[in-house]
């Protein structure tokens, strides 16, 4: 549904992707994994229509994507939990979630209010409360919530864990592996090669703006060693 094929983009004079490939098929969960500042956050603007590509192709659901808007990206089906997490803190936690359904209120899916609080019981409780006042791990949960509740074909994760207390960590890991066995396909930056492991079919690692290494859970094992090196740890 995704594939990505020798994108090429940056700021301005700012050459920051030289060669990243990567594939998404249907209902697969695929990670996109390297160390700080290696182009992860850029390839996943660039796939959102917020950064034009200087060179490659990407498409996404039959259709070439490379020159078109965040808007259309985001009718198509692709639903971002962005790094930092971007709720909108001065709406309710049910404003924000109501927001964006309406993005794409004439697709049918299986999204609702509903099924986002009982995936998530927190959000349900503080349903009327402003979101700004949310906790860190209670905001990421919204910002997931939020991006469900485009009914996406595709969920993109960026840096979801970052930060998190361990409690809320697994929490969120949870909720992958619950939405990865209803077939939800996802793509996913984080660090937890364990819990990636458990959810992955493939693996994508980009290393100063390039595809160095791809892979599936095996591959992985086997190339442990060079895995850690790339990923930093
Ligand atoms: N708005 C920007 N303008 C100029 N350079 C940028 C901008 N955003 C990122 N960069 C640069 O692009 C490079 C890749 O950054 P990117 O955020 O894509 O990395 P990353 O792999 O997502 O890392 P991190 O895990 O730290 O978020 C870095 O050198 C960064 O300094």
């Amino acid at each position: 549904m995704l594939e990505i094929y020798k994108l090429q983009a940056g700021y301005g004079p700012a050459k920051v992707l030289f060669d990243v490939s990567l594939r998404v098929r249907e209902g697969q969960v695929v990670t996109l994994m390297g160390r700080n500042g290696m182009g992860k956050t850029t390839t996943i603007r660039t796939i959102m229509g917020m950064l034009r590509p200087t060179g490659g192709e990407i498409s996404f659901c039959g259709r070439q994507i490379d020159n078109v808007p965040p808007e259309t990206v985001a009718r198509l089906g692709a639903g971002l939990v962005p790094e930092g997490r971007r709720i909108f803190h001065t709406l309710t936690v049910r404003e924000n979630l109501v927001a964006t359904a309406a993005n794409r209120r004439n697709v049918a899916g299986p999204w609702t209010l509903e099924r986002v609080h009982d995936l998530f019981p927190r959000l349900s409780e503080r349903s009327g409360q402003m979101a700004g006042t949310l906790s860190g791990g209670e905001q990421q949960m919204l910002a997931i919530g939020r991006a469900l509740m485009t009914n996406p074909r595709l969920l993109i994760l960026d840096e979801a864990t970052e930060g998190l207390a361990p409690v809320i960590r697994a929490e969120i890991w949870a909720c992958l592996r619950r939405l990865k066995a209803e077939g939800q396909a996802i793509l996913v930056v984080d660090k937890n090669i364990k819990e990636l492991k458990a959810i992955a079919d493939r693996h994508t690692i980009v290393e100063r703006g390039r595809t160095v290494w791809t892979g599936s859970n095996d591959d992985l094992e086997r190339d442990r060693e060079q895995v850690n090196v790339f990923v930093g740890l």
